[in-house]
C-alpha cells in the first residue's frame, strides 16, 4: 500500500524522509491525496479533496485550517507542539533586548558618519542612543505553552521580573515553571503591571483583539508590546492611539498589515519567528511521524479535532471510523461486525464534541470479509470515514 502525500510551503525535504518507503509525496496523486503536510496555507474555502484523511500542520497554529469543515468531512488534523518553540523563544528575547536599546538606530546613524574623525563623532554623538537594560524589568506573559512558558523562564535567568497569565495552563508545564514567575489570576494584573508584554496564545474567538483599547488603558507608560503569535490579538487602532499617547513605546510583530509598515514605533517582521533551519526540521520531522503513524496504523497522536487513540495493532485488519457521536453507537457498529461474522479482537472509541474515532482490531485475515464489512460501515448512518489497515 503506498499512501499519497501533497505538501505546501515548502516543507524541509530531510524531515519528510521520515515517511518512509510507504509514501509518494507531490507525485501523480496529488490533486487527491491521503495526506496534506502543510505550514501556513490558507485552507479556508478551499475545497478538501475526497481521499483526503488527514493534514498535518508543520507547526503549532491551526487557524489557517476550517478545522469544522475538516472534522465533518473524518479528516484528522494535526499539529506539532512545541516543534518550532524555541526559534519563537529567541526572536522574542531578541526583540525585548532590541526594543531595549535601540541598536538598529545606532548602527544605521554611525554609517552615515564620515571622515577620519569618525571615532571622536561617535564618542560625541553615542549619547543618543543609550538604552535601558531588560534586567530588573518586568515582563507579562499571555500564554504559557510551548513558547511562553520557555520565555517565561528564559527570562527570569536574564533577571527580569515575569508575570504569567494562561488560565487553562496544562499540569506538565506548570510543573515547569520557575517559581519566581508571578501567575496572573486576571489578565488585567498582567496590563497594569509590565514594561513589555509578549502574548503566545491561538488566535480563537476568546484571544481575537485581546490588546484591545481596553487593554491599553489599564497599562503605565512606555510598554514594548510583542507579538509573534498572530496579527489579529491586536485592534490596530487601538494600537495606534496608545503609541501616540506614550503608553505603548515600541510595538514589534511578527505579523505585518499594510498600516503597520513605515511607523517609527513599530516593528515589523515577515513571519519568520519559526523560521530557523533547526525549527522547520523539527517540525517536518514531527508531522512526517504524525503521518505516518495515522496512515500506517491509524493511531492519533497531537491532533487539535480528534482525541489521542493509542493501540499497537497484533490482528490482521483494523477498521478505523470516525463517526458522529451519538447515543448507542458503539453497540451498532459491534452490532455490524458480529452480523459479518467477524471477532472484534479490541475496540477503542473516543470522542471529542459531536465526533468520535472508533478503531477496530478483527480476528478476520479473510481480505474480502472484512472489505465487505466496510462497504457497509460506509453505507451507514453516522459513519463518517471509513478505512481499512492491513497489518
Ligand atoms: N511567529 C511564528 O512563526 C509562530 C507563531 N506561533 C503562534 O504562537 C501560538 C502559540 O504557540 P505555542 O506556544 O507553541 O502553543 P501552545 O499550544 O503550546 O500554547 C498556547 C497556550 O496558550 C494558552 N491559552 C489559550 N487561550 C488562552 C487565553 N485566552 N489566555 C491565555 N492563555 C491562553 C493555552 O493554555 C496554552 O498554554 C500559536 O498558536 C501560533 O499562533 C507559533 C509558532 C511560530
Ligand atoms: O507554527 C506556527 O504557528 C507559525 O506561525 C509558523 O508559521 P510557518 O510554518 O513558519 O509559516
Amino acid at each position: 500500500m503506498v499512501y499519497t502525500v501533497k505538501t505546501y510551503n515548502n516543507i524541509n525535504k530531510i524531515g519528510l524522509r521520515e515517511l518512509g518507503n510507504g509514501f509518494q509525496i507531490d507525485g501523480d496523486h496529488k490533486e487527491n491525496p491521503d495526506a496534506y503536510i502543510i505550514r501556513s496555507e490558507n485552507l479556508h474555502g478551499a475545497t478538501l479533496p475526497e481521499n483526503l484523511v488527514a493534514i498535518a500542520r508543520a507547526g503549532a497554529g491551526t487557524n489557517n485550517i476550517p478545522i469544522d469543515v475538516a472534522t465533518d468531512q473524518g479528516i484528522v488534523v494535526f499539529n506539532t507542539p512545541g516543534a518550532n518553540a524555541n526559534a519563537v523563544k529567541e526572536a522574542v528575547l531578541a526583540s525585548t533586548l532590541l526594543s531595549a536599546r535601540d541598536y538598529i538606530g545606532a548602527t544605521s546613524w554611525v554609517n552615515t558618519l564620515t571622515g577620519e574623525d569618525v571615532p571622536e563623532q561617535v564618542e560625541a554623538g553615542k549619547k543618543q542612543f543609550a538604552g535601558s537594560e531588560i534586567a530588573g524589568k518586568t515582563l507579562g506573559v499571555i500564554g504559557l505553552g510551548a513558547i511562553g512558558a520557555r520565555i517565561a523562564n528564559d527570562a527570569v535567568r536574564l533577571g527580569m521580573n515575569v508575570i504569567g497569565y494562561d488560565p487553562y495552563v496544562s499540569v506538565e508545564t506548570a510543573w515547569g515553571l520557575n517559581r519566581a514567575i508571578i501567575r496572573a489570576t486576571e489578565i488585567h494584573d498582567v496590563f497594569k503591571n509590565s514594561d513589555y508584554i509578549t502574548i503566545h496564545v491561538p488566535l480563537t474567538e476568546e484571544t481575537r483583539n485581546t490588546f484591545d483599547r481596553e487593554a491599553f488603558d489599564l497599562m503605565g507608560k512606555d510598554v514594548t508590546v510583542i507579538n509573534f503569535a498572530r496579527g489579529e490579538l491586536v485592534d490596530n487602532t487601538a494600537l495606534f492611539d496608545a503609541i501616540e499617547t506614550g503608553v505603548v513605546k515600541r510595538y514589534i510583530t511578527d505579523f505585518g498589515t499594510e498600516d503597520l509598515l513605515n511607523k517609527e514605533k513599530i516593528t515589523v517582521l515577515p513571519h519568520v519567528g519559526g523560521s530557523t533551519e533547526e525549527a522547520e526540521l523539527n517540525c517536518a520531522i514531527m508531522a512526517g511521524q504524525t503521518i505516518r503513524r495515522f496512515m500506517e496504523t491509524g493511531e492519533i497522536i497531537n491532533s487539535v479535532n480528534f482525541p489521542n487513540v493509542k493501540q499497537t495493532l497484533t490482528t490482521p485488519f483494523r477498521i478505523t471510523l470516525i463517526n458522529n457521536n451519538v447515543p448507542n453507537i458503539v453497540a451498532r457498529i459491534s452490532t455490524r461486525v458480529s452480523d459479518a461474522g467477524i471477532n472484534i479482537s479490541n475496540i477503542i472509541n473516543r470522542s471529542k464534541n459531536d465526533h468520535a474515532y472508533t478503531l477496530l482490531d478483527l480476528d478476520e485475515s479473510d481480505e474480502q470479509k472484512v472489505q465487505a464489512l466496510a462497504d457497509e460501515f460506509n453505507k451507514s448512518e453516522h459513519i463518517v470515514k471509513v478505512r481499512i489497515i492491513k497489518k
